[in-house]
């Protein structure tokens, strides 16, 4: 198969969809694969290495979107992009299609076939393919949050893990999935006081038994989200319902009753945002204040830290990368179900069913089209 890597084009975003070491698996398999001159340029990850592993450098990504049969991305199309995108070519790459109607109309009207890491689902269970960009993001927050409470940031002047004879900040973390647990772990690390909250009684108690008494764990409802963001310096949320746009769990009222300098970091805000006051910004405009609350709601957090983030991906993708190549993503997607969870659009169909409910298409299953 034709493979091909534009350079991500989202603001300061400078992962890449493949590592030369991941070109090298596809090559060595007999496919051919082209790469946009300067893609990982910016990572250290030269236009030499990938020559060395077997690709093509191309000039300009219309090039690439014109002559490849699968396209590897990382973040979603931007309009650009998905204006090249034709009737039959495999995109594979995260979309967060759920809060973002207009890539949706526009990867309908492509005709492509549309495959979302963020939805594809593991044999043991979870997301693999959102995860390691969760444990990049969910300990960035914290990282990202403690910056924020500093007075030049715009927060209220607070050392997270204290000194002693003064104690340490209060963080909530509302979702114990995989962002807040990572989240979790540094923030104990830097010695805050936690709390997390979540639906899962399951997850709490995994977490209890881990981490002990150095967190309260609580389960997550309107009174207790309430109770825990009023009484926090920093909130980070985590909450997710696959595929679907994220439940709005801090309102605007309790926002309003915050203490003034808090910091909220919407880790959730690819999937919509889950504080009614989010929305999103980027690494350049990071931040933004309601009612003296600081927010932080960068949509593609790992993109700051793009080499890291950039190996953790691909350790994740390559596999499916491979398979969509060697099988064709009919074949491909017959033979793991995990795979086909991932078809969030396909010819021209919404092939996601909270997807098509949340933005009022017709769902039309994956096995419908793969018969
Ligand atoms: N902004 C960024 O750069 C990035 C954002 N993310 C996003 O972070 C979010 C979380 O991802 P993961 O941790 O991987 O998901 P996950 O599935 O591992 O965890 C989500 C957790 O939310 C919990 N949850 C659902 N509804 C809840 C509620 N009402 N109250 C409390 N908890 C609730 C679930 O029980 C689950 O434990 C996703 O939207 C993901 O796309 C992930 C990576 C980067
Ligand atoms: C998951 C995601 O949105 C990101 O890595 O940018
Ligand atoms: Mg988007």
């Amino acid at each position: 198969m034709l493979v091909g890597v534009p350079k991500e084009i989202k603001n300061q975003e400078s992962r890449v969809g493949l590592t030369p070491a991941s070109v090298k698996e596809l090559v060595l398999r007999g496919h051919q694969v082209l790469v946009q001159k300067n893609a990982g340029a910016a990572i250290g990850l030269t236009d030499s290495m990938y020559e060395g592993s077997g690709a093509s450098i191309i000039d300009t990504a219309a090039e690439i979107f014109a002559r490849a049969e699968m396209i590897v991305k990382v973040k979603e199309p931007q309009p650009q992009e998905c204006a090249m995108l034709r009737e039959g070519q495999i995109l594979y790459t995260y979309l967060h299609l759920a809060p973002d109607p207009e890539q949706t109309r526009a990867l309908v009207k492509s005709g492509a076939v549309c495959l979302a890491y963020e939805t594809i689902t593991g044999a043991n269970g979870g997301l693999p393919l959102l995860a390691p960009m969760s444990e990049v993001a969910g300990r960035m927050s914290i990282q990202a949050g403690a910056a924020h409470l500093e007075k030049s940031k715009g927060g209220m002047g607070l050392l997270l893990g204290g000194v002693p004879g003064v104690a340490p900040g209060h963080v909530a973390i509302i979702g114990a999935g995989v962002v807040g647990t990572n989240a979790l772990q540094i923030a104990v690390g830097m010695g805050a006081r936690v709390t997390v909250l979540d639906k899962s009684v399951d997850r709490l108690r995994q977490l209890d038994l881990v981490f002990g008494n150095r967190v309260s764990t609580m389960y997550s409802n309107a009174h207790t989200i309430e109770e825990a963001v009023l009484d926090a310096d920093l909130v980070i949320g985590g909450v997710l319902v696959p595929g679907a746009a994220a439940p709005k769990l801090v309102t605007r009222d309790m926002i309003s009753r915050m203490k003034k300098g808090a910091v909220v970091v919407d880790v959730a805000i690819d999937q919509g945002g889950c504080f009614e006051t989010s929305h999103a910004t980027t690494h350049e405009q990071p931040t933004f204040i309601v009612d003296g609350v600081v927010h932080y709601c960068v949509a593609n957090m790992p993109g700051a830290v793009a080499r890291t983030s950039t190996f953790a991906l691909n350790n994740a993708t390559i596999a499916h990368a491979v398979a969509l190549a060697d099988k064709g993503w009919k074949r491909a997607l017959q033979a793991n179900p995990h795979l086909k969870n991932g078809l969030n659009v396909c010819q021209g169909h919404v092939t996601y069913e909270a997807v098509a409910h949340g933005l009022g298409y017709p769902y039309i299953s994956a096995d419908s089209l793969l018969a």
